[in-house]
């Protein structure tokens, strides 16, 4: 079979964002279709990171932290993220895991609607997200609820009693995306605040927290901003909570003045107060060089690629692969940055796939999830992705034990 690969497609060569896959290492015979969970990456950051480790940490030693600046550190990669959400600067700030921001902000937001005891989510979640809900409300042990409606539903069960709308704006298997702004503003009505994880947003399509009238989100620095395994995930407050939300976890990094070592704990003004412990120096350091290849990105362009790459992949995938089902919104506006299908063995489905060279990933119980990300992915992968999905298909080639076999992370 031909590897089309490498072939030029006429959108490709019309498009000024095809040069950014220069900026990125890519193992050759890679088509990589899995920057939703870990992002590849950028050239330039082993040197860059090799220059912080030697000059800054190696040189500096502690006086880095003023030399370098590194206390600050957190906020700057944060104001460089707040530019792909939609935020003002000053409202993001890095650090600590999806996970853990997520239990912050949803108890500031608590914090902020007494009286009111409902979470309410919805069935597409990231588990994690309803996982830190249980445990927040379980802690907190006042008789809040969390309440996990379908995804259609969560409009219609905002009621008196929902304290904050806690949603994932890009669902992590099927794609669908919310509507942001209209749900921030039904909550609103509704009298709840809006929390959104941006995980499966951030650096994959255009956000606008600000314009949306977010409260709190929450998102990830290794997917789409490619900042490395374990990257620092981020946190956004909104300007009129910031004087108000408080957190939970009050490290001394969070602190008005963390070097006066005051026995008694007052938040920082502004995001800062979200802030924890000891900020991860060199993982930040990896994702502010990593976040470098969007300085000169216009995230409109950004958006029109990636819905081309979508279309394009969805309608081959339909056309030539019958057995496998859609299982992402046919309308590429009510989607994210990726396309899903269902398959009864798609788990090894995607072992023969990756075996190929073509890297997505399998979502239990049965879909196969394909991530384009913009920066890095061509329509020639995409076509060639198909041509070798094609065959697998058609010659049943992942109906062979060896990938029947489940890794332990999949
Ligand atoms: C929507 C969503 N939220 C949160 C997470 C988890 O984030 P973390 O592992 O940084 O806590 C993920 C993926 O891992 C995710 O897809
Ligand atoms: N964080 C991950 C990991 O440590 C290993 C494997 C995958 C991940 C992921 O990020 C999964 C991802 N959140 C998802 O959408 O499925």
């Amino acid at each position: 079979m031909q590897d089309r690969s490498d072939a030029v497609h006429p959108l490709d060569a019309a498009d000024p964002l095809s040069r950014k896959r220069a900026a990125f290492e890519l193992p050759a015979g890679v088509i990589y279709l899995d920057g939703n969970s870990l992002g590849p990456l950028p050239a330039h950051v082993p040197e860059r990171l090799a220059g912080v480790v030697r000059a800054q940490w190696g040189q500096s030693l502690i006086r880095a932290w003023n030399d370098h600046d590194w206390i600050d550190l957190p906020r700057r990669v944060g104001d460089r993220i707040a530019r792909l959400v939609g935020a003002a600067s000053g409202t993001v700030v890095a650090g600590d895991s999806t996970s853990v921001n997520l239990f912050k902000v949803l108890a500031a937001a608590l914090a902020l609607r007494p009286g009111r005891t409902v979470i309410l989510s919805d069935t597409g979640n990231f588990p994690t997200d309803l996982y830190m809900a249980q445990g927040l409300r379980d802690l907190l042990a006042r008789g809040h609820e969390l309440r996990v409606v379908a995804p259609e539903e969560v409009a219609g069960a905002l009621g008196p009693d929902v304290a904050v709308l806690m949603l994932t704006e890009v669902d992590y298997r099927t794609g669908r995306r919310h509507d942001m702004a209209a749900l921030t503003r039904a909550a609103h009505v509704a009298g709840a605040l809006a929390v959104w994880d941006l995980a499966h947003s951030a650096g994959a399509l255009p956000v606008d927290l600000a314009g949306a009238g977010a409260d709190f989100a929450v998102g990830c620095g290794y997917k789409y901003l490619n900042g490395g395994p374990g990257a620092p995930a981020f946190l956004y407050v909104a300007p009129r909570h910031q004087a108000e939300a408080v957190q939970p976890l009050a490290g001394w990094m969070g602190h008005e003045a963390p070097f006066a070592f005051d026995l008694d704990y007052r938040p920082a003004a502004g995001a800062d107060r979200m802030r924890v412990g000891t900020p991860p120096i060199l993982s930040l350091a990896a994702l502010d060089a990593a976040l470098d290849v969007f300085d000169d990105v216009d995230m409109a362009a950004l958006r029109a690629r990636s819905i081309s790459l979508c279309e394009l992949f969805r309608t081959e995938v339909e056309a030539r692969c019958p057995g496998l089902v859609l299982a992402s919104p046919r309308d590429p506006q009510a989607r994210g940055s990726q396309v899903s299908f269902r398959f009864a063995d798609g788990y090894a489905l995607m072992q023969a796939l990756i075996e190929r060279g073509v890297i997505g990933d399998f979502r239990a119980p049965d879909i196969v999830r394909f991530g384009f990300a913009p920066l890095y992915v061509s329509h020639a992968d995409v076509l060639a992705a198909v041509d070798i999905l094609a065959d697998i298909l058609d010659t049943r080639a992942w109906d062979a034990p060896r990938f029947k076999i489940r890794a332990k992370v999949t």
